[in-house]
Formats: C-alpha cells, structure tokens, sequence
C-alpha cells in the first residue's frame, strides 16, 4: 500500500514524539511491504515564528492532499501573552474547522501492569475499556461572537449547535456502540443550557434508528464523578466539544497518564487528523523523556481508520502492551519494579518488538 502522511510535529514534546510515530510506521512499512511517504509542515507556535501566523495555507493544502495527517501538539508559554488570533492554539482549531474533522474518537483502555493514580482498585481500573466520541467543530469553541466588550470587562462566548452538526456526531455515537458493547451515554447539561436541550432531542429521535443500542442520558457533572468512581459503567460517550475536551482528560488518570492517551479526528469520509490527547507539555519539553505512547497510537488509530490495516494496527498496540507489561515505563508512569527510560528508548523497544514480531511469524510460516 502507498500513502502520503502528512506531519505537523507542532510545539514543545510534539515535535519530539512525532519522531517516534514516524519510526514506528517506517517499521511497519519495512515489515509489512508498504510504502509511506511523509511531508513535515508548520502549524501553531512553530508556524508563527516562522510565517507569522499558526496556520499557514501551505499547511492546510498539504493536509487537503494528504491520505491521512498526524499531529504532535501546538501552544507554550513563549505564545502564551499573543493576541488570539496569534495562539498557537487557534492553528490546531484552524486545521480541525478547515478538514472539517467533526467526529474525534478518543479510545480509552486501562493496562494492567501500572500503579495507577486513581483511588480504584487496580483490576477496574485496568478493566476499563470506553470511547469518548467527541464533538470537535461546533460549540463554544467556534460561536460567534466571542469578544470582550465595555473596555474588556464584559466577555462573550457563544455556544451554538445547528441540529445536522448533531445528528451527525450523535450517528457516529450510535454506530461506535454499536460496533463495541451496544451502550451508549450521552452527556449533556440539558437541565440548564438549551444547546443540550437540542442535543437530548437528537439523542431520543435517533434511538429509533439504532434499536440494538442502549441509551441513557447522564448531566456532564455526574458523567465526570462517575466516570472515575465506575469506569466500567461506560461503553461509548458521545458529547459536544467542550465536555468531551475535559472528560477525556480526566478519563486519562484510568490510563496512568495523559501520554498513554491517542485520537482520531475523522471527516465523514474518512480523512482523519490523529493526534495524542496531551498538549506540548512545556515543563518536560526539550528533555527527551516524552511518553510517546499517545502518539505512536494515534499512529495505530490512522493505520486502522484511514488505512484499513487492522493487523498491522493491532500489531502496535500488542508492541506497547508487551513494552509496558516487561516493565519498562517513561517517567509520568509508575510501575512496581519497572525500568524507567526516555522517549527514544521506548520507540526503540515498541519498533524491535513490531520487527520480533514479524520476524518469528516468517520463520513460523517457513517452517510449517
Ligand atoms: N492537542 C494539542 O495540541 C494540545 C492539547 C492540550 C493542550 N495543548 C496546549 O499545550 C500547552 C500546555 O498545556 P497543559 O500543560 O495544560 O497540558 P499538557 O497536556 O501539555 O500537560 C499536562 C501535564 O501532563 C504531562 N504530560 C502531557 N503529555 C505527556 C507525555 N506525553 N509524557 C509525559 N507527560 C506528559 C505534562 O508534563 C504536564 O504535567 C498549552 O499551550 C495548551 O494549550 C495542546
Ligand atoms: C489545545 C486545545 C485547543 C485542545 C482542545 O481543547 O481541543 C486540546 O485541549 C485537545 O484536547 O485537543
Ligand atoms: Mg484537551
């Protein structure tokens, strides 16, 4: 198979574990008998300091002729004092708005083999197993207006919804559940915002369509207490931007960390943008100790959604289960008796694991 993958390595740890998602597909490439080729652009801080905006049109028309997009992450303090427009930030809503990359998936799973954060017992942590769906285009991220007025002491942002930009999130939601363990939750603050009021609609309407889908409705205050007191409750989330952004990090403390954390952000027919859930991580940036677990699944995710390549997908997440099971760990994560190394040294574990692997079922196949 021949591919063109765009990279946006992006700010701070993003441009070091890109790095790391570009050695692993150049394994699966060799192993596999594909040909990738890969394109770096600009986007966010790096984009402003060298074109003067965080989106440049080169970015988005590579992006348009790409077969599928991997992001690092965007913004740092060196930006943080810019006037908005100037955020590296509003490259990243930019790309997502000029893809139209509505449906974000954000899968997340608890590995055994980690002390974990949480208060939990480790076998539900570990047996948690859910996918937020995550509105990305809509919401108090994109309404108009959003401004300050009467001498910047009044502020505005806008939360606006139209029914289709719901009906087609809250679709993928359903057919997410109904491709994994047929339930589906759909958080909302319908007992306050009429944005969610709509949504609740949508939900109920479109039940009908998916009658092998459980659904329940649950208020995004008690969607968030829930979902670290009983993981296990959920299947599929599906939510708009702003709850979706905050619940998956919370839901990330299941995982150990917010490196572990990949996701997809997909158009309707199939290009996706795939990128960690963390940020450019300013205060390790530069040190080489990255988790680059995040981003190398978000790679797995691009290979299965963009790609089609299910064996090869799965080939690296058994590499970075089997990593992490043999104890070795980047610093965000703590694990009994573990070995802590840096970025570079975890890739270089996932892709030998990726090449052992081929490499045992040639000899298998040859001897048979
Ligand atoms: N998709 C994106 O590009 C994205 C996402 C979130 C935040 N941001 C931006 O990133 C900047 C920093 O934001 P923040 O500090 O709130 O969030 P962050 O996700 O960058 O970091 C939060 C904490 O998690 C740790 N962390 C995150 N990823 C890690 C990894 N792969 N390995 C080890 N530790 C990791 C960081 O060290 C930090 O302590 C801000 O400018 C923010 O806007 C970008
Ligand atoms: C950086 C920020 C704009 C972004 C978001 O809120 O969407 C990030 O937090 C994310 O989760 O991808
Ligand atoms: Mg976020």
């Amino acid at each position: 198979m021949k591919k063109r993958i765009v990279l946006l390595p992006g700010d701070g740890i993003g441009k070091e574990v890109i790095h790391s998602a570009k050695d692993v597909l150049q394994a699966i490439a060799e192993e596999y008998n594909h040909s990738f080729c890969f394109e770096t652009h600009e986007i966010g801080g790096a984009a402003i300091d060298l074109y003067g905006t965080p989106l440049p049109e080169t970015t988005v028309d590579a992006c348009k002729q790409a077969d599928a997009v991997l992001l690092g992450a965007v913004g740092g303090p060196k930006w943080d004092n810019n006037p908005s427009h100037l955020r590296p930030e509003k490259g990243l809503l930019g790309i997502r708005k000029a893809l139209d990359l509505f449906a974000n998936l954000r899968p997340i799973k608890g590995f055994k083999n980690l002390l974990h954060a949480s208060p939990l017992k480790e076998e539900v942590v570990s047996g948690s197993d859910l996918l937020i769906v995550r509105e990305l285009t809509g919401g108090l991220y994109f309404g108009t207006p959003s401004e300050r007025r009467d001498n910047g002491n009044t502020v505005v942002d806008t939360l606006s919804y139209t029914r289709k930009e719901i009906e087609r999130i809250v679709d993928k939601g359903f057919q997410a559940a109904q491709q994994r363990r047929g339930h589906l939750t759909s958080v909302d603050k319908a007992n306050v915002l009429e944005s969610s009021k709509l949504w609740r609609e949508v939900v109920e309407e479109k039940k009908a369509q998916y009658p092998d889908v459980a659904v329940e409705h649950v208020l995004v205050d008690a969607a968030a207490m829930k979902l670290i007191t009983n993981p296990t409750h959920f299947d599929v989330i599906v939510t708009e931007n702003l709850f979706g952004d905050i619940l998956s990090d919370e839901a990330s403390v299941l995982t150990g960390s917010l490196g572990m954390l990949p996701s997809a952000s997909l158009r309707e027919d199939g290009l996706g943008l795939y990128e960690p859930v963390h940020g450019s991580a300013p205060d390790i940036a530069g040190k080489g100790v990255a988790n680059p677990v995040a981003m190398i699944l978000s790679a797995a995710l691009m290979l299965r959604y963009s790609f089609q390549l299910e064996d090869e997908a799965k080939v690296i997440e058994d590499a970075v289960q089997s990593i992490l099971d043999t104890g070795f760990h980047t610093g965000d994560l703590q694990v009994a008796n573990g070995r802590l190394v840096g970025t570079a040294e975890m890739t270089k574990l996932i892709v030998d694991y990726i090449k052992s692997q081929n490499a045992s079922k040639c000899i298998a196949s040859c001897y048979y």
